[in-house]
């Protein structure tokens, strides 16, 4: 398993600090939510923050862009340095053509569904992605609550990679807890992000090990 802390509930005065915590606490990913606005109710952060963060961390930065038409600010966030850019299946009517825009700049592509949308709006594009997303809330904001109904959908994606020998990571974003951990790991998840889990404690460090005991 492997744990995304999203800096979306870091200290944004102090995102060298935060970073720099969960990278020694033993996380996997640096999970950075890129917002606009427009696709949800919501602005945070765009490639210059990306690119500040790349000489901080040795981890890969895992970019979740919730934005209209990310086509245009693919390059950008890969020459910022990004490792994973995941995009929206809701967010173009050109989902192929974005997964390979970002395979074609050697950066790893995700795409990701809303709690909403049906595994098969994504289904097309399975065999070329490093990541499938699945939206545990409904995006725009952290500190939200679990949607336990999209465990079914962890469970469908995890049963067409084995069924195809697929080689995608799957990974949830939202409201994840040591509470709601263990049914997403069960359903068949590989990577979890938690921003407020992990950066609204005391300890951001036991957050994490929280995270891994829940599971195991
Ligand atoms: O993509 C996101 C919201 O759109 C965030 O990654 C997600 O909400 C993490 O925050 P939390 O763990 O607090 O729910
Ligand atoms: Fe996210």
């Amino acid at each position: 398993m492997k744990i995304a802390p999203s800096i979306l509930s870091a200290d944004f005065a102090n995102l060298e600090r935060d970073v720099v915590l969960v990278e020694k606490a033993g996380a996997d990913y640096i999970h950075i939510d890129v917002m606009d606005g427009q696709f949800v109710p919501n602005i945070t952060l765009g490639p210059n923050i990306v690119a500040a963060l790349r000489p901080v961390t040795k981890l890969p930065l895992d970019v979740h862009l919730m934005i209209v038409e990310p086509e245009r600010y693919i390059e950008d966030f890969a020459k910022a340095g990004a490792d994973f850019i995941v995009i929206h299946a809701e967010s173009t009517p050109h989902l192929h053509r974005g997964v390979q825009m970002i395979k074609d700049l050697g950066v790893k592509a995700g795409v990701v569904i809303n709690p909403g949308t049906p595994v098969s709006a994504i289904e097309h594009v399975l065999s070329m992605v490093d990541m499938v997303l699945l939206m545990t809330v409904n995006p725009g904001f952290g500190g939200q609550s679990f949607i336990p109904e999209v465990t079914d959908k962890i469970a469908q994606v995890a049963a067409i990679r084995e069924a195809k020998g697929y080689h995608y990571e799957i990974e949830v974003d939202g409201g994840v807890t040591d509470q709601t951990i263990k049914a997403c790991a069960d359903a068949g998840a590989d990577v979890f992000v938690a921003g407020s889990f992990v950066y609204a404690a005391e300890n951001p460090a036991e957050r994490i090990q929280a995270l891994r005991d829940a599971v195991n």
